[in-house]
């Protein structure tokens, strides 16, 4: 089966520096797959190759057997792809309910369908509660839910998660990986998942993909990621892997 979101040949230089050297990363069909690297390694900007924040130097993104090398971010949203940011950013003044109806908007959605998916989002991340209450009163745990709340408006075939755990405390953590796991088990969607914490995310996914300054050091399971000597001494530590 082909994979469902993919980049091939993937170069991205910004001036003097090579963020991404000729990577190839391949999700497959409803799967989760880890992307990890010590800071600096080119997560973020790989993200952004794949929801169209980020146009590559040269090569090709492709989803659901197309070349989407070319979409911007609006048409990449509307064809399934969604992803969250490592900033939460959500609108302070609005509610929760407000916050994800406006993600549906700004999608291109009408106000009688964001009320419908953004309540829809709030029940899959079990947030119904906190709809009426102001983001900005809110713990940052839970606004990082809502961050993912929001992405999941748009009933996306892939969800792109920017390092949902950060900031988190390890039962947070804990509680964040196993949201993920429900939200694929429901919805069924691909999962990208940038992570730091390294047995969270050894934990969680199906295949973990190793960058290490803008190259693939290792694509493997968790077991061959674990058991991988370059991987581990490249930046892991032993004691990471416990
Ligand atoms: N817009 C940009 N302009 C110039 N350099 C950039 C830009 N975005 C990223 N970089 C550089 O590209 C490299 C990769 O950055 P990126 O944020 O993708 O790494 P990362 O693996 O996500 O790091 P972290 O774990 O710290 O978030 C870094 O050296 C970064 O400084």
């Amino acid at each position: 089966m082909p994979p469902l979101l993919s980049t091939s040949h993937v170069t991205v230089r910004f001036a003097g520096l090579c963020a991404l050297d000729d990577v190839g990363l391949e999700l497959g069909q409803s799967e989760i797959l880890g992307l990890i690297g010590p800071n600096g390694a080119g997560k973020t900007t790989l993200l952004n190759v794949l929801s169209g924040f980020q146009r590559p130097t040269t090569g090709e993104v492709e989803f659901d057997d197309r070349r989407i090398t070319g979409w911007d971010v609006p048409r990449r949203a509307r064809a399934g792809i969604s992803r969250t940011f490592q900033d939460v950013g959500l609108f302070p003044h609005m509610t929760v309910l407000e916050n994800c109806e406006a993600a549906v908007i700004g999608c291109g959605g009408k106000w009688a369908a964001a009320y419908t998916r953004a309540s829809q989002a709030l029940e899959w991340l079990d947030l119904v509660q906190y709809a009426n209450v102001l983001a900005r009163d809110l713990p940052y745990g839970i606004q990082r839910r809502v961050g993912m709340a929001r992405g999941l408006t748009a009933r996306p075939k892939v969800l792109l998660l920017d390092e949902p755990a950060a900031g988190l405390n390890d039962d947070e953590s804990a509680a964040m990986a196993r949201t993920v796991r429900r939200i694929h088990e429901e919805i069924g969607c691909g999962i990208i998942v940038i992570e730091h914490d390294v047995p969270v995310i050894l934990g969680l996914c199906d295949r973990v993909h190793v960058l290490d300054h803008g190259v693939t050091l290792r694509v493997g399971t968790p077991d061959e990621i674990r058991a991988d000597p370059e991987v581990v001494s490249a930046y892991l530590g032993a004691e990471a892997m416990e």
